[in-house]
């Protein structure tokens, strides 16, 4: 990665995904952090900006390699957001020569590595079933033949449903819905989960603030902890979301999530651009 410092003249950021969940990554480093609602929304437009699911921001950090600070499209904050750890552990190991790293979230220290098959695991720590950070759900929103939803925190809030038949769910309608139920005063993600086998499910999502993704990475862990607690499955599976498969482990020290990521390109962004805010 170059580190000369951030300007805003000089605005460089990377664009990586991990099963098609999308990401502009900042390093700063050595910079002033640049980033306001106003620039996360204006870069996140797919059509007059970059276009993401979230936005990575790399921050220093004294007791780990590196603190990450996350964004979603519409220019809120998220807690948490695990393809981007993952696509920036990998950026990050790759910069040091290292197979593994620590780094900083506002969940507080993580940790990742890349396994001998190449692809990269993050332990995204232990869920959060604290009924009193969580709301208990009853059945906020009937779905047909779903229970009533789960409701786990990954350092972010996820609301999971268990479907028959997971393409079946009108996942564009219901999504945003749920999303603003005044049940969730800070909005919430939104997982159908459907069981394949005890050790596999396929997963749909709405994420809070950036809509329809091809892959939520703390959904999934959220959505694989739901089916664990419910008797449904053991405690490793595999979730097929739209954009792959993701390999999640419950294991005593945390959630850990394996999987892909793949980097697409490295720009500058036009002083034009960044005069336009
Ligand atoms: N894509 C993410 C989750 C991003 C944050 C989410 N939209 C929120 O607002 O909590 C992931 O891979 O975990």
């Amino acid at each position: 990665m170059d580190h000369a410092p951030l300007s805003p003249a000089n605005l460089r950021f990377l664009k990586m995904h991990g099963l098609g969940n999308d990401f502009v990554i900042i390093d700063a480093r050595r910079g002033e952090n640049p980033v306001t609602p106003a620039l996360a929304q204006a870069l996140g437009d797919r059509h007059r900006g970059v276009g993401f699911d979230q936005l990575a921001v790399i921050l220093p950090a004294e007791d780990a390699d590196f603190t990450l600070e996350f964004w979603n499209s519409d220019g809120s904050k998220a807690g948490a957001c695990g393809n981007a750890t993952r696509c920036v552990s990998d950026l990050m190991m790759r910069d040091l020569g290292r197979e593994a790293v620590t780094l900083f979230t506002e969940r507080g220290q993580l940790s990742a590595c890349r396994r001998a098959d190449g692809l990269v695991s993050v332990n995204m720590g232990a869920p959060i079933l604290d009924a009193k950070a969580i709301p208990v759900l009853a059945d906020p929103m009937a779905l047909p033949r779903a229970g009533a939803p789960v409701a786990v925190g990954m350092g972010n809030p996820h609301c999971i449903y268990f479907v028959e038949d997971a393409e079946a769910v009108d996942v564009a309608g219901l999504g945003p819905q749920i999303e603003h139920d005044p049940l969730f005063p800070a909005r919430t993600n939104v997982e159908f989960a459907a069981l394949v086998a005890p050790d596999h499910l396929r997963m749909r999502v709405w994420e809070r603030g950036a809509g329809i993704t091809l892959a939520c990475g703390s959904g999934t862990c959220a959505t694989a902890v739901a089916a664990h607690l419910k008797g449904l499955t053991g405690r490793h599976v595999i979730v097929d979301v739209d954009g792959g498969r993701l390999e999640i482990d419950w294991r005593e020290d945390g959630v850990w999530m394996t999987g892909p990521t793949a980097m697409v390109f490295e720009a500058t962004l036009s002083p034009a651009f960044l005069a336009s805010l």
